[in-house]
């Protein structure tokens, strides 16, 4: 349930990472704080920046950096691992080839999925069972953005763990079927700068990445330092920046958490439109759950909420096929 929120709270989850293993980690003092204010961040935003979360920041700015470099190459380079229903999704996508709400996104992109089996999941997995496309240039790309997904799987398992006490539930709620082997989502993306090219005084601002929810659980947003290009619906309707913090991960809740705390949390809006005159940098790792989970309200939050289930369960690889096929024209 968003509220009128101005700007979008920062939470230091450092104790949070120290007892995260501990079993009695809901009665420390520090878990307990860090526990209270993700409560309400997501209560009041669905959006909340994270510091103290142990990710190394040069790590996090070589993941750019190679980012950067990729999108820079020539276009007949980059389309040597182009996405189409043939790749199951995965790989590059130019300017233009995402559509959100039939409106073309003006960004670039390399999509990533975990890996998986073939028939793994029945029929209905298809879609996606392929392999990734990663670039051979730069060199050391697949291998820095997989140590890179590694790390961000650990921080955003740790991170439930909070949500789950949160919700007062208990630490692993979010562990066995509905998330203990999630699917992560991978999105290497890049927004070109305005161009003052035509001679005009205000140049057109094209939406990035028009207005959406995220899919799954949790998403970590890694964003250049210097631009403020993402914007965050409040209750009102107003567009509030979240613009970058150094050495934060901005995270927000997808649609599977909000139907897990029966709208306790809301998978809030946001959309992103880059006026600067320079490219902006942008990788998002998204946390979902197992892909064959059926997502249900937890009794728990059932109960919080006036005792109605407000959502109709859903299958979240389902959700996620379906969403990714609408995505692209092809
Ligand atoms: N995996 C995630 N969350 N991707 C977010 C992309 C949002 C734009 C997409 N065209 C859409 O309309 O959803
Ligand atoms: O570019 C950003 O800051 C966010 C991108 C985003 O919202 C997404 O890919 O789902
Ligand atoms: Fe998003």
């Amino acid at each position: 349930m968003a509220t009128d929120f101005k700007s979008i709270p920062l939470i230091d989850i450092s104790p949070l990472l120290a007892k995260w293993d501990d079993l009695n980690m809901a009665e420390d003092e520090g878990v307990a704080e860090v526990v209270s204010k993700l409560d309400r961040a997501c209560r009041e935003a669905g959006f909340f920046y994270v510091k103290g979360h142990g990710i190394p920041d040069s790590l996090i700015k070589e993941v750019r950096n190679v980012t950067r470099r990729f999108f820079h190459l020539p276009y007949e380079e980059k389309i040597k691992i182009k996405l189409s229903a043939a790749t199951g999704y995965r790989g590059y996508q130019r300017i233009g080839e995402n559509i959100t709400k039939g409106i073309p996104d003006m960004h670039e992109a390399i999509d990533c999925y975990r890996e998986m089996k073939q028939g793994m999941y029945g029929a209905f997995s298809k879609p996606l069972e392929e392999s990734n496309q990663w670039p051979i240039n730069p060199p050391n790309f697949k291998q820095l953005m997989e140590e890179y997904i590694n790390l961000c799987t650990d921080l955003s398992r740790k991170i439930m763990r909070g949500i789950a006490l949160a919700l007062s539930g208990s630490a692993d709620e979010f562990e066995g079927e509905r998330a203990g082997d999630p699917f992560w989502v991978f999105r290497i993306i890049g927004y070109p700068g305005v161009s003052r090219a035509n001679g005009e005084d205000t140049p057109t601002n094209d939406i990035g990445c028009g207005a959406h929810t995220d899919y799954g659980l949790l998403t970590l947003v890694n964003q250049d330092d210097d631009i403020t290009a993402l914007q965050v619906r409040n209750l009102s309707g107003e567009w509030i920046s979240a613009p970058p913090i150094p050495g934060t991960f901005v995270c927000n809740i997808g649609d599977m958490l909000k139907i897990l705390s029966n709208g306790l949390y809301e998978s809030t809006l946001h959309r992103v439109t880059n006026n600067s005159p320079k490219y902006r940098v942008c990788v998002a790792y998204f946390y979902e759950p197992n892909f064959d989970a059926a997502i249900e309200p937890l009794d728990i939050c059932i109960q919080r909420t006036g005792g109605t289930k407000k959502f109709e369960g859903a299958v979240y690889g389902k959700h996620l096929v379906s969403k990714v096929q609408t995505n692209f024209v092809m």
